[in-house]
């Protein structure tokens, strides 16, 4: 065998399974049709994240008058947002270079391949074989067959980073987390935006009422919305474009598809492998191996969570069974994510109709809003709140947090739920006052409170307790 590992796929998971097993010494091969990088840096997290920053730069200077701040209506440079974008680009780019994974001793090959055995890869005319082969090549846009969308021509996460004009209108078909960054960030740079939600709300997959308060900050902007509909067709009339929903029309300049994904499973030949695959993506068991044991799958080729942070965590179980001995198993107890529209909405665990339906009225619910903490009221962040789904003893099931730097905050949740601590062990350290994280210690005194209002016995033993003490019988 020539390698002990090859990778294919440089991004999120290839590139951790790259550097890691190269670090531990191993003989790495490393295949990428295209950049290394994958779609987080190039067209997903990264680019995303940028321009929704710049969008917030312009929603705060149009809304400066709550603090007293008067301005002319901004005037927006598009091109230099997507500038920004571009440079937040390469300035991350050097980490995920060929250079740098070169200089760790990964031989990185440039080439579109395929297997040609159940140990064999061909690339550029060579064979690659290796004890064992990590398949991580990512997934792409789901695009519906939706009569005309093609004729019309369409954007989707890959073309929009680097568009040059931001479109007058824009028709956003898909509510989940893509639309719902990408279409408000464009919203809030210039356009004006139309999310068609296949549901009767946005981001669906989200506890119901979490996606409500991101809903209304969507509608008080004028984001118009959409509900239980789906793009049915597509016409061009002019240079307009007209989306057919549920019988009434969509007139826009521009389409943005962000309907799901797809794994790029087809162009492996995967079959000569002996390696299946659903539609969803590559099957694999807990260990993360494939129906061909020595060829392991992660990140978004294998479908389930699609994250960076997943496919960097299921990359680290890839290497320690690749590398070593198949004893690792995927643990997705504990996954954590967040929406990055403002506000923000980050979640880990069950939503509350997940844990009744899994543990039934013993489920208890603590929530706290962000108005009641004095640092969001300060800042005029007051909208949303942070819902924990707790077992009968405190135990987190699932926790939910929409508003100002929600996916920062979750992290101290994450951190008790993974080492299963009960929710009291947030109020069990001080927290600096004022700041947001206040949410989860106030959180746990809720917990704890409940907890006493309903302890009859402990409250007549006190008030008995301190009856003694001043002398009263
Ligand atoms: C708009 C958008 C925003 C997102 N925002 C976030 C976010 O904020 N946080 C988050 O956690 N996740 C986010 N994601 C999801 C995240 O980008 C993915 O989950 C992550 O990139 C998956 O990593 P991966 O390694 O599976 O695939 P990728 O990182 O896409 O890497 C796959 C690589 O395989 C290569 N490849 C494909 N086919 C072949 C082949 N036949 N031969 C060789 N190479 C091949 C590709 O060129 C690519 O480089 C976002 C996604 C999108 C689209
Ligand atoms: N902040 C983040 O972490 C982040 C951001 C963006 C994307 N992502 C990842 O990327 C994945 C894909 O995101 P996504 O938003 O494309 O997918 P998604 O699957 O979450 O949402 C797509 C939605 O489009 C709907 N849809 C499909 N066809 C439609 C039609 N014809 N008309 C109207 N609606 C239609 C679907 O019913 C679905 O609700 C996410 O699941 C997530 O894992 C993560």
């Amino acid at each position: 065998m020539e390698y002990d590992v090859v990778v294919i796929g440089g991004g999120s998971g290839g590139l951790v399974v790259a550097s890691a097993a190269a670090q531990l010494h191993a003989k790495v091969a490393l295949v990428e049709k295209d950049r290394l990088g994958g779609d987080c840096l190039w067209f997903g997290c990264v680019p995303s994240k940028s321009l929704l920053h710049a969008g917030r730069a312009a929603y705060e200077v149009r809304n400066g008058s709550r603090f007293g701040i008067y301005t002319d209506p901004p005037r927006i440079e598009f091109a230099e947002a997507t500038r920004h974008v571009q440079q937040v680009i390469a300035n991350i780019q050097p980490h995920d270079s060929p250079e740098r994974f070169r200089s760790l001793g990964v031989e990185v090959i440039f080439g579109e391949g395929k297997f040609s055995g159940r140990d064999t890869f061909a690339v550029n005319g060579r064979q690659l074989t290796a004890r064992t082969f990590v398949v991580a090549t990512g997934s792409r846009p789901a695009l519906p067959p939706i009569p005309g969308l093609q004729a019309a021509g369409f954007l989707t996460n890959e073309q929009v980073f680097s568009l040059q004009e931001c479109p007058q209108s824009l028709a956003v078909i898909g509510a989940g987390p893509i639309g719902c960054e990408l279409g408000q960030a464009l919203h809030r740079l210039g356009s004006q935006v139309t999310i068609i939600s296949s549901r009767d709300r946005i981001m669906p997959k989200e506890e119901p009422e979490a996606a409500d308060v991101v809903e209304r900050q969507f509608v008080a902007e004028g984001i118009r919305i959409i509900h239980n509909a789906r793009a049915e067709s597509v016409e061009v009339a002019g240079n307009k474009k007209i989306v057919w929903v549920g019988g009434q029309k969509v007139v826009v300049d521009e389409i943005l598809m962000s309907s799901g994904r797809v794994p790029n499973v087809h162009s492996l030949n995967l079959e000569a492998a002996g390696v299946e695959f659903y539609k969803t993506g590559i099957k694999v068991n807990q260990k993360l191996q494939t129906t061909n044991k020595q060829i392991y799958a992660c990140g978004d080729v294998i479908g389930g969570y699609q994250f960076t942070h997943v496919a960097g965590y299921e990359a680290a179980v890839v290497v320690a069974n690749a590398l070593f001995l198949p004893v690792s198993k995927a643990d997705y107890r504990v996954i954590p994510w967040a929406t990055f529209t403002e506000p923000e909405l980050a979640r880990v665990g069950l939503t509350e109709e997940q844990a009744r339906d899994r543990y039934g009225d013993k489920v208890c619910i603590v929530k706290q809003d962000f108005a009641n903490v004095d640092r969001a009221q300060a800042e005029a962040a007051t909208d949303g709140f942070a819902k924990y789904v707790l077992d009968p003893k405190g135990q987190i099931l699932g926790a939910h947090l929409v508003g100002s730097s929600a996916g920062e905050l979750i992290h101290e949740v994450i951190l008790a739920m993974k080492n299963k601590l009960p929710i009291t062990a947030l109020s069990g350290y001080v927290h600096i006052y004022p700041t947001l994280s206040e949410i989860n210690g106030k959180a746990a005194l809720a917990f704890k409170k409940q907890g006493y209002a309903a302890n009859k016995t402990l409250q007549n033993l006190l008030r008995g307790f301190f009856n003694f003490r001043r002398g009263k019988f």
